[in-house]
């Protein structure tokens, strides 16, 4: 099979695992890193949030490990349980046809299982930082033949105070081992940082005028710490969104909120390192498969997920730093998709709109409240296209055939227009009739 793909000196097995993904064309990341990573080659990359990094550093890592050899060869690290799941899951659909085995380990899960699953071989390894040391430390985790170290979310990961471990890690591993560095923000204090630990190292940066991300409509709303959560209510109500992730500072802050909500009528969860780690997964799974639509987490959402269709990440609180806020609001927008970022900011949050605003190149636009008024029409506008698009579909579907018949009826007594205005009204009162809460 010979695609784009395969032009960059992808494997044929790897090639039809992206086939039946449905993937078309790199990215303009794994364009240019795939063919530098299959060289062996150490990179630190940086592209922004949504553009495929994933794939840019899975990829060359399933076509060079060896599926004879059952030891570890190539340890990717994330900051997040969550995260951790969701490379390893994307690098087993790309080694699907390739008989590589990836194998996740993070916290929160019994020890013992991962170690079993270690005896039984895998090549691939993708886990959090912590867990990963507990498992050399216990001689389960072997990396005497690592090829390979990716540091997804590179800069967190040298940030978080993880960087001995990484140290750690390193020093496990065979002095010439590819290492590798992935993010979508790489501050200054960071790229030297992680240049001390490359060997001739290739530096991917994205141009500026591809940094800044047009596929997501960012605005913000200034409140007071009173009024906040009204306002929370109402740019809810007009917005409609199909499903929001909401950022919180605190834990408490996210529980409270998510309970609130609830009562305001929205599927809504709270998701923090406080709850245990199948309750985690459990909520992520919930949002994924669209039960929620609402999930208020604090920053432990903030990196790397990939939730489909996510429409607004809003910014209940406002992040510590600009590159936390590019993070948080790139969880929408992605792989091409448009997307809406939504922050309130009080009025001692001046300065870190100032750190926003230079973090992502561009000023933030203030947003009025929308007014009870304002909501009523965007509600009815919802409404007449919902209106629109079942009057073009359904033509022929069967129901109607006694749907007409009542308005048959009643055109006997009233006139037709009116029939049609008031039920308007009375779909509009109707709770949840256009999908808001
Ligand atoms: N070549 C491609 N064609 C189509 N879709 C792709 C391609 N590469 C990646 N994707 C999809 O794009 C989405 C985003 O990819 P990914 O999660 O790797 O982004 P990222 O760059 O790591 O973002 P972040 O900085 O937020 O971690 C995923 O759903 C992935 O499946
Ligand atoms: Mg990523």
């Amino acid at each position: 099979m010979a695609t784009a793909f395969s032009a960059l000196g992808l494997s044929e097995p790897v090639v039809k695992a992206l086939d039946e993904l449905g993937f078309e064309q790199p990215t303009p990341i794994q364009q240019k890193s795939i063919p530098f990573l299959l060289d062996g080659r150490d990179l630190l990359a940086q592209a922004q949030t949504g553009t495929g990094k994933t794939a840019a550093f899975g990829l060359p890592l399933v076509d060079r490990s060896d599926p004879q050899d059952a030891r570890v060869q190539a340890l990717v690290l994330a900051p997040t349980r969550e995260l951790a799941v969701q490379v390893c899951e994307a690098i087993h659909t790309y080694s699907k046809h390739s008989g590589v085995r990836v194998l996740p380990i993070y916290g929160g899960q019994p020890i013992d299982r991962q170690m079993r699953r270690l005896r039984a071989g895998a090549q691939i390894v993708v886990g959090t930082p912590g867990r990963v040391l507990d498992l050399m430390r216990r001689s389960s985790l072997d990396l005497t033949a690592l090829r390979t170290l990716v540091l997804d979310e590179a800069d967190q990961m040298l940030d978080m105070g993880f960087i001995e471990e990484v140290q750690t890690i390193l020093d496990a591993a065979p002095p010439e081992r590819q290492l590798v560095f992935f993010s979508a923000t790489l501050p200054a204090s960071i790229r030297k940082l992680a240049a001390r630990h490359l060997r001739t190292p290739m530096t991917l940066t994205m141009p500026a005028e591809e940094r800044d991300t047009p596929a997501i409509a960012q605005r913000v709303y200034f409140v007071n710490f009173k009024n906040r959560a009204q306002a929370l209510t109402r740019v809810l109500a007009a917005e409609d969104p199909a499903s929001a992730l909401i950022f919180t500072r605190t834990k408490q802050a996210a529980d409270e909120l998510a309970e609130q909500l609830q009562d305001d009528g929205h599927r809504a969860e709270a998701l923090h390192g406080d709850l245990n780690q199948s309750a985690r997964e459990a909520v992520l799974g919930r949002f994924r498969r669209q039960q929620l639509n609402v999930v208020v987490a604090t920053d432990v959402a903030a990196r790397g997920l990939d939730i489909a269709d996510l429409s607004h990440v809003i910014n209940y609180d406002l992040p510590q730093d600009g590159e936390s806020y590019i993070h948080r609001i790139g969880r929408t927008g992605r792989a091409g998709r448009s997307g809406v970022a939504i922050s309130f900011a009080l009025p001692t949050d001046r300065y870190r709109l100032r750190l926003i605003e230079r973090a992502t190149g561009s000023t933030l636009v203030p947003a009025k409240i929308p007014s009870a008024g304002e909501i009523q029409v965007r509600r009815t506008e919802r409404l007449v296209e919902q209106l629109r698009r079942q009057l073009q579909a359904d033509e022929s579907d069967p129901n109607l055939v006694l749907y007409r018949e009542v308005v048959g009826q009643l055109r006997e007594e009233f006139d037709l227009g009116d029939i049609a205005a008031t039920f308007l009204k009375l779909a509009q009162q109707r709770p949840g009739s256009t999908g808001s809460g």
